[in-house]
């Protein structure tokens, strides 16, 4: 058995935008998506998260939550990605271009899902909502989901 590999996914949702990045290359390439990749060692998921931010769109958002885990499984290799999504409403700086993302804001209403990952229409809603949320995602390649499952937390 494999340990998880652990990765971060940023959002920063302002009122009625929504702040996505185009990525520029590697895993994703040619997908809008919130900022994040590996946590180092010697960081914690949430330093690893901040640390991608400002990597990837030159912003700093020192307001971000933990407000989800979304395990995702792909058939045929055993590291499962255990993706930490996190939430911010404030940051500092400018959205910039890097190597790796090209940042542009979206109407929440017009958010590309059709030039994202196929999971994302499935739980955006729970994180513009502002909910808490676990989920599961069997991927066979890169655009199909074969099962997953998605629940709410309580946050009482
Ligand atoms: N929205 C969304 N969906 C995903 N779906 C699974 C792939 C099927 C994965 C995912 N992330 C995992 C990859 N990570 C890249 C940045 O460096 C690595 C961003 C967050 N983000």
């Amino acid at each position: 058995s494999v340990p998880n590999k652990l990765l971060t996914l940023v959002l920063i949702h302002q009122n009625t935008r929504l702040l996505l990045g185009m990525k520029k290359r590697g895993f994703g390439v040619g997908r809008w998506n919130g900022f994040g990749g590996k946590v180092q060692p010697g960081e914690t998921i949430l330093e690893g998260a901040e640390r991608e931010l400002l990597e990837e769109s030159c912003v700093r958002a020192p307001d971000m939550k933990h407000i989800g885990r979304i395990d995702f499984e792909f058939v045929g290799e055993p590291q499962i990605m255990e993706v930490h999504v996190f939430k911010a409403t404030e940051f500092e700086g400018e959205p910039a271009e890097t190597e790796e993302m090209r940042p542009q804001w979206f109407d929440v209403d017009s958010i590309p899902f059709n030039t994202m990952w196929p999971d994302d229409v499935l739980w955006f809603p729970l994180m513009l909502k502002g909910s808490k949320f676990k989920g599961y995602f069997k991927f066979e390649g890169m655009d199909k989901y074969l099962e997953y499952n998605l629940e709410e937390l309580d946050q009482s």
